[in-house]
Formats: structure tokens, C-alpha cells, sequence
């Protein structure tokens, strides 16, 4: 990451958001009032000394404390050059925060493996994930990100909406940890938040993921097919049947309304067997 400063790329909003008393805006600026909510994000984390963690939207710097002083390294990654001004007086003279001004949705990303806490833009939310769970062999290890209430209930449906979220399921966990009240946030959102918290499965083989995704991919594409037919596209039907009876799926059921976690652990047999 460089630590250049870049020139918000489609800032249209002239005010000084750090200064900001107003109600919310669509500027996506909710700075976090309760420093319990930070202490919580990064304790969810695990991160500590000697781990890499990047927070998009550092905003005046309240869960950037929180985690510098943790002992991790800290990219903390901000867009608004008033909150990066705020920011590089408040951690100057911190060797274990780098304060990177630049927009998270393009700012280079570190190649050895990170974890990501932060409170984002809610407008950001989707271009994050793909960027951060999208590659096949991303760095990313986790993350504990505070995201708009209803997002996250989307992003953990047992059902996936779409055949992306499928495949970041494929490789990650996602849970919700926590509900977070909209008066938690200056200024407050006109909904509440979700701690989310994203963990990458370590068990899987990448084969095993590949044929995860494929399947889940086709769960999303036909969710009302059934899945020996979702399955049977993939292997030979006999052996659909079994693997799926074998792993608790009744074969005629409509693919869309069996749990992710099924899929996986088919699609682990597949491999293994
Ligand atoms: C919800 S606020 C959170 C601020 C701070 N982390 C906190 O919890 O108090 C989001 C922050 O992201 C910044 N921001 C908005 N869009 C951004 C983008 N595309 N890239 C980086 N930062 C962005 C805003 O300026 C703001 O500081």
C-alpha cells in the first residue's frame, strides 16, 4: 500500500464531514459513539502483536485506537482528506498505524495474509466483499465488519441470494455476532447495524472448494430443481443418490432448500470419496 495521498475520486460533498453535527446524510459517515462497540470488534478479531489488520473508513480514529493497541499493525484507510489530516496528527507518532488516504474500494491491498475490522460505508459494503472474498486465492483471513442490519441478514440467509455470495460462503463463514442500535452511531443511520463477523474455513481442500462453489453456483441458478438433478449434472446419477442420502439430503428436495453446510460437506465427499 502506498502512502501517497489520492485524490478522493468522486467526492461531491464539500462540507467538512469531520466537523460534521448534522443528521445522517448519504455520505455513509456514522462515527462510532460507543467505544464498547470497538473494543468488541476487535476482541471478535483475535488480532494482536505481530498480525496485520486493515480498517476501512478510519473516519476520526475510534476503532483505530482500539486497535493499535492491540499490538497488530494497522492500515487504517480513510477517503475524506479531513479525516485523514485528524488522523495522521492523532497516530503521527505511532510506528504501528499507517494511515493510508485513499478510497477502499481501490487502494492496493497487502499481499500476505490480513484481517479486516471495520465500521464501513454502507453504500460500500458489496464492493468490499468482492474485493476482499471474490479472488480464489485471497490473503484475507477474516474480518468483523459493522454493516447495515439488513445486508448482513442477506449475506447470511441459509439460502444465498445470488451465486456470488454462494461462492464467498464456499470459503468463508458468515455469521452475525451482534445487532448494534442506530443510536450507537453520530450521526445516527435510519436503520441498525449487524457486527458481522467473516471467517475463512480452514478445513476445505481447494479442490473441495471449487466443486463447492459449482454446486452452490447451481443451487443459486435453480433453486427450485431438485437436487439429485443439481447434482446429477455433476456426477453419475447412481452415484448422486448415495452421496446425496448419504450426507442427509433427500434427493428429490428442491436444491434451494437444502442448508449450505450440506453442500459443503458433499461436495468434500466428492473429493474424498
Ligand atoms: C461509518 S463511518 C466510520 C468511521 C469510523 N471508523 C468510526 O467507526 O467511527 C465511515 C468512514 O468511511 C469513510 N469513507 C467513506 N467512503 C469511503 C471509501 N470509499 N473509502 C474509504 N473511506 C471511506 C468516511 O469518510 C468515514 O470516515
Amino acid at each position: 500500500m502506498s502512502r501517497r495521498r489520492s485524490r478522493p475520486a468522486h467526492s461531491s460533498n464539500h462540507t467538512d464531514p469531520s466537523n460534521r453535527k448534522t443528521p445522517a446524510d448519504r455520505s455513509g459517515i456514522h462515527l462510532l459513539k460507543d467505544p464498547s462497540v470497538a473494543r468488541r470488534l476487535a476482541r471478535s478479531s483475535g488480532v494482536g502483536p505481530g498480525d496485520l489488520v486493515v480498517e476501512f473508513g478510519a473516519g476520526t480514529g475510534v476503532l483505530t485506537t482500539v486497535l493499535a493497541a492491540s499490538g497488530a499493525r494497522v492500515v487504517a484507510v480513510e477517503r475524506h482528506p479531513r479525516f485523514v489530516e485528524r488522523l495522521e496528527r492523532r497516530f503521527g507518532d505511532d510506528t504501528g498505524v499507517r494511515i493510508v488516504s485513499a478510497d477502499a474500494r481501490s487502494v492496493p491491498l497487502p499481499r500476505r495474509s490480513f484481517t479486516v475490522v471495520a465500521n464501513i460505508p454502507y453504500a460500500i459494503s458489496t464492493p468490499l466483499l468482492r474485493r476482499l472474498l471474490g479472488p480464489d486465492r485471497t490473503p484475507v483471513t477474516g474480518a468483523d465488519l459493522v454493516v447495515e442490519w439488513g445486508f448482513a441478514k442477506r449475506m447470511t440467509a441459509d439460502v444465498p441470494r445470488d451465486a456470488e455470495t454462494a461462492w464467498w460462503r464456499t470459503r468463508f463463514d458468515l455469521h452475525i455476532a451482534d445487532r448494534i442500535p442506530a443510536g450507537r452511531f453520530d450521526p445516527a443511520p435510519s436503520v441498525d447495524s449487524a457486527h458481522l463477523v467473516v471467517r475463512r474455513r480452514n478445513g476445505m481442500s481447494p479442490r473441495a472448494a471449487r466443486a463447492a462453489g459449482e454446486l452452490l453456483r447451481a443451487r443459486s441458478r435453480a433453486p427450485h430443481r431438485p437436487a439429485k438433478e443439481v447434482l446429477g449434472a455433476h456426477v453419475p446419477k447412481k452415484r448422486a443418490h448415495r452421496l446425496l442420502t448419504s450426507t442427509g439430503i433427500d434427493p428429490p428436495a428442491p436444491a434451494g432448500s437444502v442448508p449450505i453446510a450440506l453442500w459443503l460437506r458433499l461436495a468434500e465427499k466428492i473429493e474424498n470419496e
